[in-house]
């Protein structure tokens, strides 16, 4: 009996490499990409796994950067990805950035030459048919309307978002929390919170001024014109409030109200800044309604002017662009399953991922689980101490959703980073062996993310182990 094919809707990166890793295994898919009849606002050729818009797949150091550690986590997994941009680099110092051109001909001329592998040119323009038991989409940030709107009839009316505003997130360990101070508005407990669920920073009257007018001369990221509808409304960006006048931040995203100074009770704070946590693990905060559209280089100039932030890590910057993604937390289950149609993945940006290496990663992942399932295997998920794992938690449980404002979608889309990974045991040996001197605070950050890029590649190698196992037996 000849098994049946799993369908993958859209060809991008994560398309592209789930039909890799389905085929493979052995298994026949199907790749249906509707460029070639129809195009996106971003993308400007017919191939597969188009880069839309820079040629990096960022840092290559599978050391010290998560990114690097997920490139090398997908080398190990048989990535069609990571083995074109390797095929195809091009000098960029510790980046691995490829020919986009000869990139995307590679991984459209490996996929068209694969005999399990067939490319539909067409358009899906709703939720796959019933006789599609296995599917996958993959449509990306872009995702063509007709379709946006099936799964947002199928998912709710809040779990689809159309629009990327983006507050930055600061690696928690990098605020000063002798000037910064735990506490929730009023003290109000939340479901599962302490009345201490935020982070908080105060100003008085003249750093307020002076941070309010930093911002409206901050240079801004222009809008490009396929980002069409400039802003939904409730997520202004924080410097467009800033110009509708000097008071308007103070209340707004940063009132002062309930708010008492755990350092410095006597002094009442003019404004204050909100953290919230971000990952179960509390590694992560986000800059409560700080959406921005100011460029990167400014946003980490301005906000280090906050009281508490001199010395903030970003673990993301601020950004506002179209995107498609839906609340994958909530919908989908850990092997990136529709709840309520099993059978039917998510991959890729769409389901909440950040930037080309992590969509094919996810892609990765989501090619796999429905190869498993359609040969009987059991499904076995990455470990959370690996890249995969990290990536894989942030999209299907690991964030908080709100206290204060109950209901709210909290899940931002997140490139991989080392806040989403677990902390190392309490005993792990950092100092190397033979290490003499001062072992100073840059070199323990240092040792830190080479035990956990260590143990990550540990991790991952016994976890395809295990697959191929399963997969012999
Ligand atoms: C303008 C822009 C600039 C970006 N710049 C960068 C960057 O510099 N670096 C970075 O790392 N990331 C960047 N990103 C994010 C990047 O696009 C994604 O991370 C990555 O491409 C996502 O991969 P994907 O496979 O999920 O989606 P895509 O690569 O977009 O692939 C989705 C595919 O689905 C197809 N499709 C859509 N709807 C349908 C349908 N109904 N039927 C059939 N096919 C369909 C599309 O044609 C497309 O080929 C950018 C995104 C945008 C929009």
């Amino acid at each position: 009996m000849t098994t049946p094919p799993i369908h993958v809707v859209g060809g991008g990166l994560a398309g592209s490499e789930a039909a890799w890793q389905i085929a493979s295994a052995g298994v026949p898919v199907v790749i249906h990409e509707m460029r070639g009849v129809r195009g996106t606002e971003a993308h400007k050729t017919d191939d597969l796994a188009e880069l839309v818009c820079s040629n990096s797949f960022r840092s290559d150091d599978a050391e010290n950067n998560a990114v690097g550690l997920l490139h090398a986590e997908m080398r190990l997994a048989n990535s069609l990805i990571m083995a074109s941009g390797d095929a195809h680099q091009v000098p960029a110092g510790g980046a691995l950035a490829v020919d986009r051109d000869s990139f995307s001909a590679a991984v459209t001329a490996r996929l068209e030459a694969h005999p399990l592998v067939t490319v539909l040119r067409e358009e899906i323009s709703g939720l796959p048919p019933a006789e599609w038991d296995q599917a996958i989409i993959a449509t990306g940030p872009l995702t063509a309307p007709s379709l946006a709107e099936a799964i947002r009839a199928e998912t709710g009316a809040d779990a689809l978002a159309f629009f990327d505003a983006i507050a930055p997130i600061v690696h928690f360990d990098t605020i000063d929390m002798e000037t910064a101070w735990f506490q929730s508005r009023y003290d109000k407990v939340g479901p599962g919170g302490t009345g201490k669920d935020y982070v908080n920073c105060p100003m008085d009257k003249d750093r307020y001024f002076a941070f309010v007018q930093a911002l409206i001369d901050g240079g801004k990221t222009e809008f490009k014109e396929w980002e069409g509808t400039p802003y939904f409304d409730g997520c202004l960006p924080i410097e467009v409030m800033a110009e509708r006048g000097v008071e308007t931040l103070r209340h707004g995203p940063m009132k002062p109200m309930g708010l008492t100074n755990a350092h410095d009770p006597a002094v009442k704070a003019y404004a204050v800044v909100q953290l919230r946590q971000d990952n179960a693990l509390g590694t992560l905060y986000n800059m409560v309604g700080f959406q921005t559209k100011l460029k990167h280089a400014e946003q980490v100039r301005i906000f280090r002017m906050i009281p508490g932030l001199k010395n903030a890590e970003f673990a993301r910057l601020g950004g506002l662009h179209r995107n498609t993604y839906i609340n994958s937390p909530v919908l989908l289950d850990g092997s990136l399953q529709l709840k309520s149609r099993p059978g039917l993945r998510f991959a890729g940006q769409i389901t909440g991922c950040e930037g080309y290496v992590e969509s094919a990663a996810i892609g990765l992942l989501a090619g796999r689980f429905a190869a498993a399932e359609r040969l009987g295997r059991p499904l076995s998920t990455p470990p959370a101490t690996t890249a995969f794992g990290a990536l894989l938690g942030h999209i299907t449980g690991g964030h908080i959703v709100s206290d204060d404002e109950p209901g709210k979608r909290s899940f931002q889309p997140m490139n991989v980073n080392f806040g989403l990974f677990p902390p190392l045991d309490p005993g792990t040996k950092l100092k190397p062996e033979g290490f003499e001197g001062r072992f100073r605070g840059k070199d323990k950050a240092s040792a830190k993310k080479r035990a956990v890029t260590a143990r990550a590649l540990a991790d991952c190698k016994a976890w395809l182990g295990l697959e191929m196992r399963q997969a012999a037996e």
